[in-house]
């Protein structure tokens, strides 16, 4: 493996590891003008291990996501307070970041904290030149350097047997679940820590979100992943933990099995019951 080729601590089975929180968020306010759509929440992201938010529409569970990275950055008008920090890493040099600091290179930022969208978007280039385009803008590699890094890269996402023949081809050409996996490639290319998914299989037909689905509990072994579901059987089957939202509000967060066998607030049995939402 070469020098440009992300740095992966450690493959092991991270069920056996016990939790360690990467993402510490501590009563968090966000607003949208005067409108306030998250309320002193607080929670802790576990690092390799895959978190869902679930609630129903509205709830604020894209806001929280996209307050992960910075995203609302370009919303006018959206504004949040509190704390929300990512553990510093020494093998990845870096202290705790404190993401809501106004003066953090917030381009740095989002090389850590990766998104994946609902719908897939491909840039209009080829499948290569799709997943070069990040580590082109923020690494010095050689040709063969990339070669490989892009490589690793779709190799990671499970899409390489599927497109290592068509590498100079339109991204925009494959499926919408082999475009998903590419973005997912693409997000990984620039060796993120955690990877923010919203709802990522909304777009795409069950075969390929059972796919993808596989591929989230794979990664979670190297990336702390979470993921903004509408999907019940999607958050069980692929998440370690759940955190539940209600009208900008955490109701309850707890592991996966737990909060959908045995909540501990009605709401949460009402919502996982589908008796709303
Ligand atoms: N750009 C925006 N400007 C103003 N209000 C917004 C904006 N984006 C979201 N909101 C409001 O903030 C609240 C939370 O929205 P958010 O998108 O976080 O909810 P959600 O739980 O992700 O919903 P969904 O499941 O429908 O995607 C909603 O009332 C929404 O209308």
């Amino acid at each position: 493996m070469s020098s440009v080729t992300p740095a992966i601590e450690s493959e092991e089975n991270s069920d056996a590891l016990p939790d360690q929180t990467l993402i510490h968020i501590e009563k968090l306010n966000a607003w949208y003008g005067d409108f306030q759509a998250i309320h002193d929440l607080s929670l802790e992201i576990p690092k390799h291990k895959v978190t869902a938010f679930i609630g129903p529409s509205g709830c604020g569970k894209s806001t929280l996501l996209k307050w992960i990275n910075r995203m609302n950055d370009v919303v006018p008008g959206a504004r949040a307070k509190g704390r929300l920090a990512i553990s510093g890493d020494a093998s990845n040099d870096h202290a705790e970041i404190n993401v809501l600091d106004p003066g953090l290179d917030v381009v740095g930022l989002r090389r850590k904290v990766g998104i994946v969208f609902q719908k897939p978007n491909p840039f209009p280039k080829s499948i290569y030149d799709n997943v070069a385009f990040g580590p082109r803008l923020h690494m010095k590699t050689s040709k063969s350097e990339l070669d490989e890094l892009v490589e690793w890269s779709l190799q990671k996402a499970a899409v390489w047997d599927e497109v290592k023949d068509r590498l100079h081809g339109p991204a925009l050409g494959l499926s919408g679940g082999q475009q998903q996996r590419l973005c997912i490639a693409r997000a990984i290319a620039v060796g993120p820590e955690v990877l923010l998914m919203d709802e990522p299989c909304s777009a795409l037909d069950p075969s390929s979100t059972l796919a993808i689905e596989d591929l989230i509990f794979e990664l979670r072994t190297q990336y702390t992943i979470v993921i903004v579901t509408h999907n019940m059987q999607q958050a069980s089957r692929c998440s370690d933990k759940t955190a539940f939202f209600f009208e900008g509000k955490l109701i309850e967060a707890g592991p996966t099995e737990q909060l959908f066998t045995r909540p501990q607030q009605k709401q949460t049995d009402d919502y996982v019951r589908g008796k709303f939402g």
